[in-house]
């Protein structure tokens, strides 16, 4: 039976993310993107922007009323953190029904948004229409403490290193490439928001330490986990094994990956589980695509999910 087309528009729609999801919804067989919005592309053609993506659709400038005043099925939100408020309340007041997935911050402590990382929270979704996509390092630190949660006698404590892609198109050093150029930027070393938000969705206390590199996109998370009880490495690789092997995107490793082969990918990789002497200590290492499992092709997961289609319809896997 084909499923009857479902209509979506993104709001943020000239970023980094925004552009990704556009190309993932030209290839979905439901989904009609119904409107793009973007400030400074206002009336420009996406497909000039967009490689790869045909047809005439224009961005538009729509503030928050004219955002829900689309009456489109699915929403997403695609905003720099701190600015969604105003499209989700315009969009409550008139179309309280609308799908809307935000890519932010902003709703991933809100108990009445669903927290979709769906190889850990698919269980806990009760038709929530308000869904919350998670943060691209919490989505590794998350992949990689999870199958050892009960065995831990210390919070983790993750090092972390992104791709300037994570840091959107505002200009800051962040995404400067000259001023990362051989150079690796720490930043944000105590209290990230990704530490608070992994914190908050595992269920205990979470050590961070993000840096930006000067490659553009993909992200490693190498986290120290310190264990209650001895264990073998092929006791961890199995727990491994047995939370992930029958998830499409996420793929157990021996060797640690290299964030070099996770561009592009739909996929996060998790894997090197290294075991001190002592069988005390477990060094596990996890990359992903921000952009993609961690920002888009997630947020894809989620939406498929919630219009009832098959979790992976439009992603590549
Ligand atoms: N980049 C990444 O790796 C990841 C990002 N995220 C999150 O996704 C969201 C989008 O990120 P990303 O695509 O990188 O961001 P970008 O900085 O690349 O893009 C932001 C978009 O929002 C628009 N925008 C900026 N300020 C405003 C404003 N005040 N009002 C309306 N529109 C505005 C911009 O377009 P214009 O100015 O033309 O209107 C642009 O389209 C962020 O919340 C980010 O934290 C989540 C996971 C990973
Ligand atoms: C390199 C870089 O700056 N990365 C971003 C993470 C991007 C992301 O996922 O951010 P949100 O939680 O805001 O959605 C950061 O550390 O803030």
């Amino acid at each position: 039976m084909t499923k009857e087309k479902k209509t979506i528009g993104i709001v943020g729609a000239r970023g980094h993310t925004g552009v990704e999801l556009i190309r993932l919804i030209a290839a979905h067989p439901v989904l009609e993107l119904s409107f793009v919005s973007s400030r400074e592309l206002d009336g420009e053609r996406v497909a000039d922007h967009v490689e790869g993506f045909a047809g005439e659709l224009r961005y538009a400038s729509l503030d928050a009323d004219a955002v829900a005043a689309q009456k489109a099925d699915v929403v997403i939100l695609a905003l720099p953190n701190g600015k969604a408020a105003p499209y989700v309340a315009a969009i409550e007041a008139s179309r309280p029904d609308t799908l809307v997935l935000d890519l932010s911050a902003d709703y991933r402590f809100d108990d009445h948004w669903y927290y979709g990382l769906p190889e850990l929270t698919r269980g806990r979704w009760r038709g929530e229409k308000r869904i919350s996509n998670p943060g691209c390092y919490a989505t590794a630190i998350e992949l990689s403490v999870t199958p050892l949660k009960d065995l831990l006698a210390a919070p983790p404590v993750c090092f972390g290193v992104s791709g300037y892609s994570g840091a959107g198109t505002t200009p800051s050093d962040k995404n400067d490439p000259e001023k990362l150029h051989d150079n690796l930027m720490p930043y944000a070393l105590t209290g990230h928001m990704h530490e608070k938000e992994a914190s908050r969705h595992l269920g205990l206390p979470v050590e961070f330490m993000p840096h930006v590199a000067p490659h553009f996109r993909g992200l490693t998370v190498t986290t120290n986990l310190y264990l209650s009880r001895q264990m073998k490495r092929e006791d961890v690789l199995a727990r491994f094994h047995a939370a992930y092997d029958g998830e499409k995107l996420v793929d157990v490793t021996d060797e640690a990956p290299w964030v070099s082969r996770i561009a592009h990918s739909h996929r996060a990789e998790v894997g090197g589980f290294a075991v001190s002497a002592d069988g005390k200590r477990v060094v596990v290492v996890a990359t992903l695509d921000n952009l993609l499992k961690g920002a888009a092709t997630q947020a894809m997961q989620n939406i498929n999910r919630a219009i009832g289609v098959d979790e992976y319809t439009a992603i590549p896997v």
